[in-house]
């Protein structure tokens, strides 16, 4: 296999660093063929109309529905008329490539970035083959960091930045939600625990851009994982390359430049005993063209302990800050994450 594009220096620097996992024996050996990352089928997720929230009980109770059967059948689903207007999430694209833009050496050194500082990720850095890379750069800001320097003395770029992340954040934070608690509605709980234990200082925003990659097809853009949260709410643009398990087969999502992709996380499966489902997802890389997303991940505080609603329950209780642990550990020691099923009983 060719391998093209190692002649230029990419920012980040993702050739240079990570060459050694770029050598044809490894591509051709430990990774999936092109033809599983390519040829799946696209899907069109469920797409449910919020609008009906707001209308009589009868179209209510079936939008309700429509969101519990997705969440146990999918754990992805789309939304449209979720309340956060175009103009926001366009104007949150603008900004945000604009802050990816910015040399390579601005974003690693942290007070160049304001209130940005130290939330820049790229590649990973615990990857010790191909499989485990990650083609992709992030900015990882919570949600107390952005709305704590509102009007601070920062310069007028990132305020302006800060004020359209926060908006975003915050009219993102009210869907996430607004469907949690239909979610435990749906389990027989009128739950103030979403409410209560996800605050501003626990969650995160997160801005992805997974830069073109002339290496393979086969590098990720995001390796397959679940996402560590409640719910995870995710605007893309129009490029394409999120992929779902369903039925045991990884299928790809069609982009919909109206809808919100919103998909069950790992807590609210073990909220839920298991009914909701975090679904495995990953992002593949693209040859030509840049790709943009931001994600808003609704999580507790360390100490919030999750355990299930109904019994008997299929997964010990356990606090999010024992979760994160574990990832961790899972990542650092086998280069992926492991997850709920380290919490079975
Ligand atoms: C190496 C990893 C860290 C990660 C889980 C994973 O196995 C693969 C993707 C990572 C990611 C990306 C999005 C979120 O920020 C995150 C919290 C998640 O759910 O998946 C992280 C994971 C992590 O840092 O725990
Ligand atoms: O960029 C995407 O489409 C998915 C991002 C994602 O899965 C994440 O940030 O956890
Ligand atoms: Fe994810």
């Amino acid at each position: 296999m060719m391998i093209m594009g190692m002649e230029s220096s990419p920012d980040p620097p993702f050739n240079e660093t990570y060459k050694n996992f770029f050598n044809n024996n490894n591509i051709g050996r430990s990774t999936k063929s092109a033809y599983d990352l390519f040829e799946v089928d696209e899907c069109e997720l469920p797409l449910i109309d919020l609008n009906k929230l707001n209308m009589g009980e009868m179209e209510r109770e079936e939008c309700k529905k429509e969101i519990e059967k997705a969440s146990r059948e999918w754990g992805f689903f789309q939304v449209v008329n979720h309340g956060i207007s175009r103009e926001i999430l366009e104007k949150m694209r603008f900004e945000q490539v604009k802050m990816f833009k910015r040399p390579f050496q601005e974003k690693i050194k942290d007070n160049n970035l304001n209130f940005l500082a130290g939330s820049y990720r790229w590649g990973t850095p615990s990857a010790t083959c191909l499989t485990q890379l990650s083609w992709s750069e992030a900015f990882h800001v919570p949600l107390d960091i952005i709305s704590g320097l509102q009007g601070g003395p920062s310069n007028s770029n990132s305020n302006t930045l800060s004020s359209i992340m926060e908006k975003c954040a915050t009219t993102m934070s009210e869907l996430a939600h607004k469907l949690a608690e239909i979610l435990a509605e749906k389990m027989g709980h009128k739950s103030s625990f979403f409410r209560e234990t996800c605050l501003p200082t626990t969650c995160y925003l997160r801005m992805n851009r997974y830069p073109p990659c002339p290496i393979s097809p086969q590098v990720f853009g995001l390796m397959p994982h679940t996402d560590s949260d409640f719910i995870t709410v995710l605007h893309q643009d129009e490029i394409g390359g999120l992929q779902l398990v369903k039925d045991a087969k990884w299928i790809s999502v069609k982009p919909n430049p109206d809808a919100l992709i919103i998909n069950i996380g790992d807590l609210f499966q073990a909220w839920s005993n298991g009914t909701y489902k975090s679904v495995k997802h990953r992002v593949v890389t693209n040859m030509l063209k840049e790709r943009f997303s931001i994600a808003f991940f609704m999580c507790p505080s360390y100490d919030t302990v999750v355990q299930s609603c109904v019994g008997p329950a299929i997964y010990r209780s356990f606090s999010f800050r024992e979760y994160r642990d574990q990832v961790q550990d899972d990542v650092k020691k086998f280069g992926h994450k492991i997850g709920l099923p380290r919490f079975l009983v």
